[in-house]
């Protein structure tokens, strides 16, 4: 049984003072009616800068001390936040930031714990992100630690990630739409946790609010003391004050033992551009100070602490169990940071703490450079991109079409996206991205396995024949939550997509839980988005993995004047390949423009050819107006023509344009369903 971890409580000298710990950077502010007096050293020098490029407002004096040592554990409280998405986590915890005065009310920015880019694009949070308040209750300080998590399921495994760290989660659901399934699935994470769980109805400043009847869903769908709900509007701040006092009433302290041997968890890293690679640990058992020798348990390499946290080491970097903070040892590859490891002094070895299993990838996809030449530099940028997203598996790959580059592993299609973004926008990166392909599993007739993550490592007709005994697919338990009117349109959808009801279930009068079992790969492309559509967006959804199920999966290739293209060869169901073959030959006779001479696509499972398109010859001469007159003129256009056709990928042997490639790769060439 692991003593459950604490966050941020690093020891130091406080005196009556109130800070902000961020996972990556770290900023002060003052509570109110208190004087900061905190000792910086270039650590916290360097860690504020990223913050303060951001447009965070910082109110940080680095010549002060902190003290947290007046914090013993029983005034010491860790909790989540979990929700179904856009129920108003990230709001809520810009509220409660607020009322501990660890942000001033008139902060610039909304959802203060949604950091990245990405997140602020798109409205939604994919890392979970920590901080700490101070907080008084009833004469007595208390040290609050929230981590603000993602609610899409795509990243589910920050929130188990977070949720270890916790002994108490607060369950928000949104008054006017209810439960809905990530509400599920994230209860249960909870619930198998188990946390102390606070069930709080948000939104009750909407119209369309029925926080009575949400009561009643979450009483009969958990079977939780409602009792011990809370009604709020994160947004105009109704009932806010009633958190707090609840976190501190029904949520225990940690536990652990200071006077035990090291036990340091690491929960969560990232790359700093200033001080390499960083760590987050919670201090289970024992001490952790500057200078100290530890191990990791997961590969035996030794470090030494060079600092701890975000203080100046000679005042604050001195732990005790149930500590956690930033930990920076002398580790020089973003990959040597594993997640789950334990660490412990070199001469005094613990038994491991469990870890977490390892997050499984869902869909792969290939990932380019578009210009080769950048291979390198981008090699780097992922490996520190998957320091700070542990749930994505990296692996080099060649294609023949597109050169050297990577397969990744990743949760779900959005958590695809969101890497891809963040690799162009943090990263600077131009790539060409594959369509997504779920792992497929190849039975042998020796009993032996191998899992396929991409379509050229389908077994050839030769294979199949005298070494196959079956191909195999993985399979998701869907949990649909929907207004009873749109069941049966929505079953129509799931049946579409190969799906199997498992049961049903009446949440109240007129809302139903449907679980379905359905192949992962009809839910990677666009089923949310016609789920959606069937529903007028009321349905929502969430899926947990299944295992694997026989299946008649077959790979099919794209060829281009005869010649197969491995980049855009697909395993597709036997039942899908005649409208994909189609599609795609038809996409792609749009996309690639006219060449010197005829160009055949043609789609084929084996030697059978599902479609043809035929693409005339044009030679396009780009002289042509010159009328024989100035030859500068003509060489001009000859380089430019030139020029453009480096922006060309050769796919067998004609050139296509990059963007016309990511265009057929990227939308609309999946595996959608006939409408
Ligand atoms: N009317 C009203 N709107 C709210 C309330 N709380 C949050 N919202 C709005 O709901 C939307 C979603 O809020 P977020 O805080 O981003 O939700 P979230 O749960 O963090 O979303 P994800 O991180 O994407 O899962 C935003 O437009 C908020 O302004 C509330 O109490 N009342």
């Amino acid at each position: 049984m692991i003593s459950r971890p604490i966050l941020f409580n690093i020891r130091s000298h406080i005196n009556n003072k109130s800070y902000i710990i961020h996972r990556n950077t770290l900023y002060i502010s003052k509570r109110i009616n208190r004087s900061l007096n905190i000792n910086y050293g270039n650590l916290f020098r360097n860690a504020v800068r990223p913050l303060q490029k951001r447009g965070h407002s910082s109110s940080s004096n680095p010549n002060k001390n902190i003290d947290l040592s007046k914090f013993p554990a029983e005034n010491i409280r860790n909790f989540s936040i979990i929700a179904h998405v856009d129920h108003g986590k990230s709001t809520l915890a810009d509220r409660l930031l607020e009322l501990t005065g660890t942000i001033s009310s008139n902060h610039l920015h909304q959802q203060v714990l949604d950091k990245l880019t990405v997140e602020r694009e798109r409205g939604i949070t994919v890392k979970a992100q920590t901080c700490s308040m101070f907080y008084e209750y009833k004469n007595k300080d208390y040290l609050l630690n929230l981590i603000d998590t993602p609610g899409h399921v795509d990243f589910n495994y920050e929130v188990s990630r977070s949720l270890a760290a916790c002994q108490g989660t607060i369950l928000l659901v949104d008054s006017s739409q209810g439960i809905q399934a990530q509400t599920v699935a994230n209860f249960f994470l909870a619930f198998n946790e188990g946390l102390a769980i606070i069930p709080v109805i948000n939104k009750i400043d909407l119209p369309t609010a029925e926080p009575d009847r949400v009561i009643n869903q979450i009483e009969s769908t958990f079977e939780l003391d409602v009792s011990l709900y809370v009604k709020i509007s994160a947004k105009s701040g109704i009932g806010i004050d009633k958190i707090l006092p609840a976190v501190i009433e029904k949520i225990p302290p940690p536990s652990g033992d200071i006077n035990k041997p090291l036990k340091a968890f690491l929960f969560d890293s990232w790359y700093d551009t200033y001080v390499g690679v960083v760590c987050l640990m919670a201090i289970v058992d024992g001490k952790l100070q500057k200078g100290d020798k530890i191990m990791s348990a997961y590969s035996e390499k030794k470090y030494e602490v060079i600092d701890i946290g975000i203080m100046h080491p000679e005042q604050v970097i001195t732990g005790h169990a149930g500590q956690v903070g930033y930990v920076i040892c002398s580790m020089k590859v973003a990959t040597e940071a594993h997640i789950g490891d334990t660490f412990y002094h070199i001469k005094n070895p613990v038994e491991p703490l469990p870890g977490f299993e390892p997050a499984k990838s869902m869909v792969f996809a290939g990932v380019f450079p578009t210009d080769t030449n950048e291979f390198s530099r981008l090699d780097e940028s992922i490996t520190k991109l998957t320091l700070n997203d542990a749930s994505v598996s990296v692996q080099k790959e060649t294609s023949t079409a597109l050169g050297q580059g990577w397969r990744i592993g990743f949760l779900g299609t959005l958590h695809m996206d969101v890497f891809r973004q963040r690799l162009e926008e943090e990263h600077d990166a131009n790539i060409i991205v594959t369509r997504p392909t779920v792992p497929y599993k190849i039975i042998y007739r020796d009993g032996t396995s191998k899992l396929i993550r991409n379509p050229t490592e389908f077994p050839d007709p030769m294979e199949m024949q005298n070494k196959v005994s079956e191909l195999q697919e993985p399979m998701v338990l869907a949990t649909i939550i929907l207004p009873e009117e749109y069941m049966g349109s929505v079953m129509d959808l799931c049946g579409s997509r190969r799906g199997e009801q498992l049961e049903y279930n009446y949440m109240d009068e007129s809302r139903v839980m449907m679980k379905y079992s359905i192949p992962l790969a009809e839910i990677v492309t666009d089923f949310h988005d016609e789920l959606k559509s069937k529903s007028s967006g009321y349905a929502s959804f969430d899926y947990e993995d299944m295992g694997y199920q026989t299946s008649d999966i077959v790979k099919m290739n794209v060829l281009i004047n005869k010649k197969p293209v491995d980049a855009l060869a697909a395993i597709l169901h036997r039942s899908q390949v005649a409208h994909v073959g189609r599609e795609w030959a038809k996409k792609l006779s749009e996309v690639i423009p006219k060449q010197l001479y005829e160009v055949i696509i043609q789609t084929a499972v084996g030697g059978k050819v599902i479609a043809r398109e035929t693409i005339s010859a044009m030679r396009k001469n780009v002289t042509a107006k010159c009328y024989g007159g100035d030859v500068t003129r003509k060489m001009k256009l000859l380089e430019k023509q030139k020029e453009g056709k480096k922006k060309m990928k050769m796919i067998g042997n004609i050139e296509l344009p990059q963007k016309a490639f990511y265009d057929f790769l990227s939308t609309g060439s999946g595996t959608s369903k006939k409408k």
